[in-house]
Protein backbone atom coordinates (compact mmCIF):
# COMPACT_ATOMS: atom_id res chain seq x y z
CA UNK A 1 0.00 0.00 0.00
CA UNK A 2 1.32 3.32 -0.67
CA UNK A 3 1.24 6.47 2.18
CA UNK A 4 2.28 8.43 -0.90
CA UNK A 5 0.21 12.32 -1.03
CA UNK A 6 -1.55 12.50 -4.35
CA UNK A 7 0.53 14.69 -6.70
CA UNK A 8 -0.59 18.24 -7.56
CA UNK A 9 0.75 20.02 -10.98
CA UNK A 10 0.91 23.53 -10.78
CA UNK A 11 2.73 26.27 -12.98
CA UNK A 12 2.50 29.40 -15.44
CA UNK A 13 0.93 29.57 -18.62
CA UNK A 14 1.25 33.12 -20.70
CA UNK A 15 -1.41 33.97 -22.40
CA UNK A 16 -0.88 35.52 -26.00
CA UNK A 17 -2.81 37.45 -28.69
CA UNK A 18 -4.03 40.23 -30.15
CA UNK A 19 -5.46 43.02 -28.92
CA UNK A 20 -9.12 42.92 -28.19
CA UNK A 21 -9.16 38.67 -28.66
CA UNK A 22 -10.93 38.33 -25.63
CA UNK A 23 -7.84 37.81 -23.35
CA UNK A 24 -9.34 39.43 -20.25
CA UNK A 25 -13.03 37.48 -20.65
CA UNK A 26 -10.73 34.56 -20.81
CA UNK A 27 -8.78 34.49 -17.71
CA UNK A 28 -11.97 35.75 -16.23
CA UNK A 29 -13.93 32.44 -17.40
CA UNK A 30 -11.04 30.28 -16.20
CA UNK A 31 -10.63 31.95 -12.79
CA UNK A 32 -14.30 32.39 -12.37
CA UNK A 33 -14.44 36.24 -11.06
CA UNK A 34 -13.52 38.98 -12.39
CA UNK A 35 -9.61 39.64 -11.72
CA UNK A 36 -9.31 41.60 -15.07
CA UNK A 37 -11.44 44.44 -16.37
CA UNK A 38 -13.13 43.40 -19.94
CA UNK A 39 -13.69 46.21 -22.71
CA UNK A 40 -14.59 47.07 -26.46
CA UNK A 41 -11.36 48.94 -26.86
CA UNK A 42 -8.22 47.20 -27.90
CA UNK A 43 -5.46 47.29 -25.69
CA UNK A 44 -7.25 47.94 -22.79
CA UNK A 45 -4.60 45.52 -20.37
CA UNK A 46 -1.57 47.49 -19.33
CA UNK A 47 -0.23 44.66 -16.45
CA UNK A 48 0.32 41.24 -16.76
CA UNK A 49 -1.92 40.17 -13.86
CA UNK A 50 -2.08 36.92 -12.70
CA UNK A 51 -5.49 35.14 -12.74
CA UNK A 52 -5.01 31.89 -10.46
CA UNK A 53 -6.89 28.86 -10.83
CA UNK A 54 -6.88 26.23 -8.58
CA UNK A 55 -8.65 22.69 -8.01
CA UNK A 56 -7.71 19.66 -5.85
CA UNK A 57 -5.25 18.51 -8.48
CA UNK A 58 -3.79 21.39 -10.17
CA UNK A 59 -3.05 25.25 -9.60
CA UNK A 60 -2.80 27.28 -13.28
CA UNK A 61 -1.54 30.59 -12.60
CA UNK A 62 -2.73 32.70 -15.94
CA UNK A 63 -0.59 35.54 -16.99
CA UNK A 64 -2.51 38.23 -18.90
CA UNK A 65 0.06 39.52 -21.50
CA UNK A 66 -0.58 43.08 -22.63
CA UNK A 67 -1.29 42.82 -26.45
CA UNK A 68 1.93 41.77 -28.36
CA UNK A 69 2.59 45.27 -30.62
CA UNK A 70 5.95 45.97 -32.26
CA UNK A 71 7.31 49.18 -29.57
CA UNK A 72 6.04 52.46 -30.04
CA UNK A 73 6.72 54.55 -27.06
CA UNK A 74 8.29 53.68 -23.90
CA UNK A 75 4.62 52.11 -22.57
CA UNK A 76 5.27 49.34 -25.13
CA UNK A 77 8.44 48.61 -25.10
CA UNK A 78 7.74 47.58 -21.52
CA UNK A 79 4.73 45.40 -22.63
CA UNK A 80 7.37 43.94 -25.18
CA UNK A 81 10.06 42.96 -22.69
CA UNK A 82 7.25 41.73 -20.40
CA UNK A 83 6.24 39.28 -23.27
CA UNK A 84 9.93 38.27 -23.71
CA UNK A 85 10.56 37.79 -19.86
CA UNK A 86 6.67 36.18 -19.16
CA UNK A 87 7.98 33.82 -21.88
CA UNK A 88 11.05 32.92 -20.09
CA UNK A 89 9.79 31.79 -16.51
CA UNK A 90 6.58 30.25 -18.14
CA UNK A 91 5.51 26.49 -17.96
CA UNK A 92 3.01 27.10 -21.19
CA UNK A 93 1.79 29.73 -23.47
CA UNK A 94 -2.11 30.00 -24.59
CA UNK A 95 -1.79 31.95 -28.09
CA UNK A 96 -5.54 33.08 -28.35
CA UNK A 97 -6.83 34.30 -31.89
CA UNK A 98 -10.06 35.54 -32.92
CA UNK A 99 -12.28 33.11 -35.03
CA UNK A 100 -14.18 35.97 -36.34
CA UNK A 101 -11.53 37.90 -37.67
CA UNK A 102 -9.17 34.79 -38.72
CA UNK A 103 -5.73 34.63 -38.97
CA UNK A 104 -3.95 37.83 -39.88
CA UNK A 105 -0.67 39.39 -39.52
CA UNK A 106 -0.95 40.35 -36.07
CA UNK A 107 -1.26 36.48 -35.26
CA UNK A 108 1.93 35.69 -37.32
CA UNK A 109 3.82 38.46 -35.73
CA UNK A 110 2.88 36.30 -32.01
CA UNK A 111 3.12 32.77 -33.70
CA UNK A 112 6.74 33.74 -34.52
CA UNK A 113 7.46 34.98 -31.41
CA UNK A 114 6.69 32.12 -29.52
CA UNK A 115 8.08 29.58 -31.84
CA UNK A 116 11.46 31.41 -30.88
CA UNK A 117 10.35 30.10 -26.82
CA UNK A 118 10.75 26.04 -26.31
CA UNK A 119 7.40 26.11 -24.23
CA UNK A 120 4.63 24.28 -25.26
CA UNK A 121 2.27 26.22 -27.13
CA UNK A 122 -1.83 26.03 -27.18
CA UNK A 123 -4.21 27.83 -29.89
CA UNK A 124 -7.79 28.82 -28.43
CA UNK A 125 -9.78 30.35 -31.22
CA UNK A 126 -12.15 32.22 -29.42
CA UNK A 127 -15.54 34.24 -30.22
CA UNK A 128 -16.86 30.67 -31.94
CA UNK A 129 -19.97 31.88 -30.79
CA UNK A 130 -19.77 34.22 -33.61
CA UNK A 131 -19.42 31.55 -36.55
CA UNK A 132 -21.16 29.04 -38.10
CA UNK A 133 -19.11 25.53 -38.44
CA UNK A 134 -17.82 25.96 -41.44
CA UNK A 135 -16.24 29.30 -40.42
CA UNK A 136 -14.44 28.10 -37.30
CA UNK A 137 -13.33 24.66 -39.24
CA UNK A 138 -11.73 26.89 -41.80
CA UNK A 139 -10.07 29.31 -38.65
CA UNK A 140 -8.82 26.22 -37.07
CA UNK A 141 -7.27 25.36 -40.19
CA UNK A 142 -5.36 28.42 -40.51
CA UNK A 143 -4.64 28.21 -37.32
CA UNK A 144 -2.73 25.01 -37.57
CA UNK A 145 -1.28 26.22 -40.46
CA UNK A 146 0.66 28.75 -37.86
CA UNK A 147 2.59 25.44 -37.21
CA UNK A 148 3.29 26.81 -33.64
CA UNK A 149 0.99 24.54 -31.31
CA UNK A 150 0.36 21.31 -30.05
CA UNK A 151 -2.81 21.21 -29.37
CA UNK A 152 -6.07 23.89 -30.87
CA UNK A 153 -9.36 24.18 -29.05
CA UNK A 154 -12.24 25.82 -30.44
CA UNK A 155 -13.71 28.14 -27.93
CA UNK A 156 -16.41 31.10 -26.65
CA UNK A 157 -14.77 32.74 -23.33
CA UNK A 158 -18.12 34.74 -23.00
CA UNK A 159 -19.84 32.00 -22.98
CA UNK A 160 -17.78 29.49 -21.35
CA UNK A 161 -17.99 26.93 -24.04
CA UNK A 162 -14.73 24.75 -24.74
CA UNK A 163 -12.74 26.35 -21.69
CA UNK A 164 -12.97 23.30 -19.84
CA UNK A 165 -11.60 21.10 -22.27
CA UNK A 166 -8.66 23.43 -22.63
CA UNK A 167 -7.98 23.86 -19.13
CA UNK A 168 -7.49 20.33 -18.53
CA UNK A 169 -5.15 20.35 -21.56
CA UNK A 170 -2.97 23.28 -19.75
CA UNK A 171 -3.23 21.35 -16.96
CA UNK A 172 -1.60 18.40 -18.01
CA UNK A 173 1.03 20.62 -19.15
CA UNK A 174 2.18 21.60 -15.86
CA UNK A 175 5.01 20.32 -13.84
CA UNK A 176 4.55 18.44 -10.88
CA UNK A 177 5.16 20.62 -7.60
CA UNK A 178 3.09 21.82 -4.58
CA UNK A 179 0.73 24.88 -5.00
CA UNK A 180 2.59 28.69 -5.46
CA UNK A 181 -0.99 30.39 -3.99
CA UNK A 182 -3.67 29.67 -0.78
CA UNK A 183 -6.12 28.04 -2.98
CA UNK A 184 -8.86 30.96 -2.10
CA UNK A 185 -6.57 33.40 -3.83
CA UNK A 186 -7.11 34.24 -7.38
CA UNK A 187 -5.29 36.96 -8.47
CA UNK A 188 -2.04 38.85 -7.07
CA UNK A 189 -2.93 41.80 -7.95
CA UNK A 190 -2.57 44.88 -5.20
CA UNK A 191 -5.89 46.02 -4.12
CA UNK A 192 -5.17 49.86 -4.95
CA UNK A 193 -4.54 48.36 -8.64
CA UNK A 194 -7.57 46.23 -9.11
CA UNK A 195 -9.52 49.21 -7.85
CA UNK A 196 -7.66 51.85 -10.46
CA UNK A 197 -8.62 49.04 -12.71
CA UNK A 198 -11.95 49.23 -11.69
CA UNK A 199 -12.38 52.86 -12.50
CA UNK A 200 -10.89 53.02 -15.50
CA UNK A 201 -13.24 50.21 -16.99
CA UNK A 202 -15.77 52.92 -16.22
CA UNK A 203 -13.82 55.34 -17.92
CA UNK A 204 -13.37 53.38 -21.21
CA UNK A 205 -17.43 52.75 -21.40
CA UNK A 206 -17.75 56.06 -21.75
CA UNK A 207 -15.33 57.91 -23.82
CA UNK A 208 -14.22 57.14 -27.35
CA UNK A 209 -11.17 57.72 -29.94
CA UNK A 210 -8.13 58.47 -28.58
CA UNK A 211 -9.22 59.47 -25.25
CA UNK A 212 -9.51 55.92 -23.68
CA UNK A 213 -5.72 55.67 -24.12
CA UNK A 214 -4.69 58.37 -22.83
CA UNK A 215 -6.18 57.76 -19.28
CA UNK A 216 -4.87 56.00 -16.78
CA UNK A 217 -6.32 55.81 -12.97
CA UNK A 218 -4.28 55.91 -9.96
CA UNK A 219 -5.50 55.32 -6.74
CA UNK A 220 -3.85 57.17 -4.00
CA UNK A 221 -5.59 56.57 -1.18
CA UNK A 222 -7.83 53.72 0.59
CA UNK A 223 -8.82 54.77 4.46
CA UNK A 224 -10.88 52.35 6.09
CA UNK A 225 -11.02 53.87 9.58
CA UNK A 226 -14.90 55.01 9.17
CA UNK A 227 -17.37 51.82 10.23
CA UNK A 228 -19.63 50.32 6.72
CA UNK A 229 -17.80 53.05 4.55
CA UNK A 230 -14.60 52.79 2.83
CA UNK A 231 -12.95 56.37 1.20
CA UNK A 232 -10.95 55.88 -1.90
CA UNK A 233 -9.33 58.71 -3.88
CA UNK A 234 -8.19 58.24 -7.13
CA UNK A 235 -6.65 60.39 -9.92
CA UNK A 236 -7.31 60.36 -13.90
CA UNK A 237 -4.37 60.95 -15.51
CA UNK A 238 -4.60 62.04 -18.93
CA UNK A 239 -2.46 63.99 -21.26
CA UNK A 240 -3.61 67.27 -22.44
CA UNK A 241 -6.15 69.60 -21.01
CA UNK A 242 -8.59 68.79 -24.11
CA UNK A 243 -8.81 65.30 -22.74
CA UNK A 244 -9.36 66.60 -19.59
CA UNK A 245 -12.37 68.61 -21.05
CA UNK A 246 -14.10 65.62 -22.50
CA UNK A 247 -13.59 63.58 -19.30
CA UNK A 248 -15.17 66.27 -17.51
CA UNK A 249 -17.81 66.84 -19.75
CA UNK A 250 -20.34 70.03 -19.92
CA UNK A 251 -21.37 70.75 -16.09
CA UNK A 252 -19.25 68.07 -14.87
CA UNK A 253 -21.92 64.90 -16.28
CA UNK A 254 -19.24 62.60 -17.84
CA UNK A 255 -17.08 62.89 -14.51
CA UNK A 256 -20.26 61.99 -12.26
CA UNK A 257 -21.30 59.32 -14.47
CA UNK A 258 -18.05 57.39 -14.17
CA UNK A 259 -18.06 58.51 -10.88
CA UNK A 260 -21.27 56.76 -9.86
CA UNK A 261 -20.71 53.76 -11.91
CA UNK A 262 -17.30 52.96 -10.79
CA UNK A 263 -18.37 53.37 -6.93
CA UNK A 264 -20.79 50.82 -7.63
CA UNK A 265 -18.61 48.67 -9.13
CA UNK A 266 -15.53 49.23 -5.89
CA UNK A 267 -18.82 48.58 -3.60
CA UNK A 268 -19.42 45.06 -4.89
CA UNK A 269 -15.84 44.25 -5.39
CA UNK A 270 -15.27 45.28 -1.45
CA UNK A 271 -18.46 44.36 -0.30
CA UNK A 272 -19.37 47.93 1.51
CA UNK A 273 -20.48 51.13 0.86
CA UNK A 274 -17.85 53.25 -0.63
CA UNK A 275 -17.02 57.14 -1.25
CA UNK A 276 -15.13 57.71 -4.32
CA UNK A 277 -13.40 61.04 -4.62
CA UNK A 278 -12.14 61.04 -8.54
CA UNK A 279 -10.45 63.97 -10.02
CA UNK A 280 -9.01 64.11 -13.14
CA UNK A 281 -5.37 65.91 -14.04
CA UNK A 282 -2.92 66.76 -16.60
CA UNK A 283 0.61 65.09 -16.61
CA UNK A 284 1.59 66.16 -20.28
CA UNK A 285 3.09 62.58 -22.21
CA UNK A 286 2.65 60.83 -18.41
CA UNK A 287 3.21 57.16 -20.97
CA UNK A 288 7.17 58.26 -21.34
CA UNK A 289 7.55 59.05 -17.45
CA UNK A 290 9.39 55.80 -16.50
CA UNK A 291 8.61 57.24 -12.42
CA UNK A 292 4.87 57.74 -13.00
CA UNK A 293 4.73 54.13 -14.78
CA UNK A 294 6.60 52.97 -12.22
CA UNK A 295 4.19 54.34 -9.43
CA UNK A 296 0.65 52.97 -11.06
CA UNK A 297 2.44 49.88 -11.11
CA UNK A 298 3.42 49.38 -14.76
CA UNK A 299 6.02 47.22 -15.21
N1 LIG B 1 -18.94 37.19 -28.98
C1 LIG B 1 -17.90 37.06 -28.16
N2 LIG B 1 -17.28 38.15 -27.69
C2 LIG B 1 -16.22 37.97 -26.86
C3 LIG B 1 -15.76 36.68 -26.49
N3 LIG B 1 -14.69 36.84 -25.68
C4 LIG B 1 -14.49 38.18 -25.55
N4 LIG B 1 -15.41 38.87 -26.25
C5 LIG B 1 -15.55 40.33 -26.37
O1 LIG B 1 -14.41 40.86 -27.01
C6 LIG B 1 -14.07 42.15 -26.46
C7 LIG B 1 -12.63 42.15 -25.97
O2 LIG B 1 -12.48 41.29 -24.86
P1 LIG B 1 -11.30 41.41 -23.80
O3 LIG B 1 -11.40 40.21 -22.94
O4 LIG B 1 -11.27 42.75 -23.16
O5 LIG B 1 -10.03 41.30 -24.78
P2 LIG B 1 -8.47 41.38 -24.47
O6 LIG B 1 -7.83 40.42 -25.38
O7 LIG B 1 -8.23 41.20 -23.00
O8 LIG B 1 -8.14 42.84 -24.93
P3 LIG B 1 -6.83 43.74 -24.67
O9 LIG B 1 -7.03 44.34 -23.33
O10 LIG B 1 -6.92 44.73 -25.76
O11 LIG B 1 -5.62 42.88 -24.74
C8 LIG B 1 -15.09 42.40 -25.34
O12 LIG B 1 -16.12 43.19 -25.88
C9 LIG B 1 -15.58 41.00 -25.00
O13 LIG B 1 -16.88 40.99 -24.46
C10 LIG B 1 -16.47 35.53 -27.00
O14 LIG B 1 -16.16 34.38 -26.74
N5 LIG B 1 -17.52 35.80 -27.83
Amino acid sequence: MSSEQPTTRSGFVVLAGRPNVGKSTLTNAIVGAKVAIVSDKPQTTRRAIRGVRTTPAHQLILVDLPGVQRPRDVLTERMQGRVESELRDADAALMLVNAEQGIGPGDRFIAALLKRSPKPVVIAVNKIDRCGKAETAAVLHAADELDVAEAIFPISARAGRGVEALVDHLAGLLPEGPFYFPPDERSDQAEHVLLAELVREQVLRRTRQEVPHAVEVEVAEIDDADEGLIFVRAVAWVETDSQKGILIGRGGRMIRAIGTAARRELERELGTRVHLDLTVRVRKSWRTDERLLDRLGIE
